[in-house]
């Protein structure tokens, strides 16, 4: 029996909510120009959902990814109310490779994927340091009148106080796009399972099969 402590997720259950999100978007026609997959849990929705993105002569969207790792911040003293936890950035974006309209990303719609939101730092570190990138990009190019629009797709959004806050713009549309709000448990995914076949087992148990 599955330890109810623990929400197990199987690998079929995260296909099938990137097509439920990928339907959704897709019918408010806003397919992304680009997805950027916070590196490592973000990256395989990413890839997932991109092909249930693909429309019929358009070219596949490009993925981008960006490591954004949180480290335990340990304050002066022992406090819990003391321990905070810091974003490192390990990778970030690069256009290199891509066709000559992947200069910036000014006037894109951008698609940024990671697998949980839990005390949302990450999300936030992302969004802001995004939304600072494209406006320093706008400057140097005088391409000010352009509108880049940000959305976020988690899988799961854990219900819980945050610790950081998104937008207003992006959390009263439909650009911040949770597939599930789930209890604050311990979400155990399918690429840190040792035994997938009695991982997937515990996952139909509790329904997220
Ligand atoms: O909402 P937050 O409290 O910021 O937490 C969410 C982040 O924590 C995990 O990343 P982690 O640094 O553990 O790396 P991983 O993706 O490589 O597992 C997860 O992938 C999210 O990026």
């Amino acid at each position: 029996m599955p330890d109810d402590n623990k929400y197990y997720i199987s690998y079929n259950n995260i296909h099938k909510l990137c097509q439920k999100t990928a339907k959704e978007i897709m019918a408010r026609n806003e397919r992304p120009d680009i997805i950027i997959g916070i590196s490592g849990g973000g990256l395989i929705p990413a890839r997932i959902i991109r092909s249930f993105l693909k429309k019929k002569g358009e070219k596949n969207i490009p993925i981008q990814a960006i490591g954004l790792s949180l480290y335990e911040n340990l304050g002066l003293d022992s406090q819990v109310d003391t321990i905070g936890k810091s974003v490192v950035r390990t990778q970030w974006l690069d256009f290199g490779a891509l066709e000559e309209h992947f200069d910036s990303l000014i006037g894109k719609r951008i698609l940024i994927i990671d697998e949980v939101d839990d005390t949302r730092t990450t999300l936030h570190y992302a969004v802001s340091e995004l939304q600072k990138e494209v406006e320093d990009q706008q400057r140097k190019l005088n391409r000010l009148n352009e509108i880049t629009n940000l959305s976020v797709f988690v899988l799961h959004n854990k219900d819980k106080p945050k610790k950081a806050n998104l937008p207003e713009e992006m959390m009263n549309s439909h650009h911040y796009i949770a597939a599930e709000t789930v209890p604050d448990k311990w979400l155990i995914y399918p690429w840190d399972a040792e035994d997938i076949e009695e991982h997937t087992q515990m996952a139909i148990q509790q329904g997220h099969n």
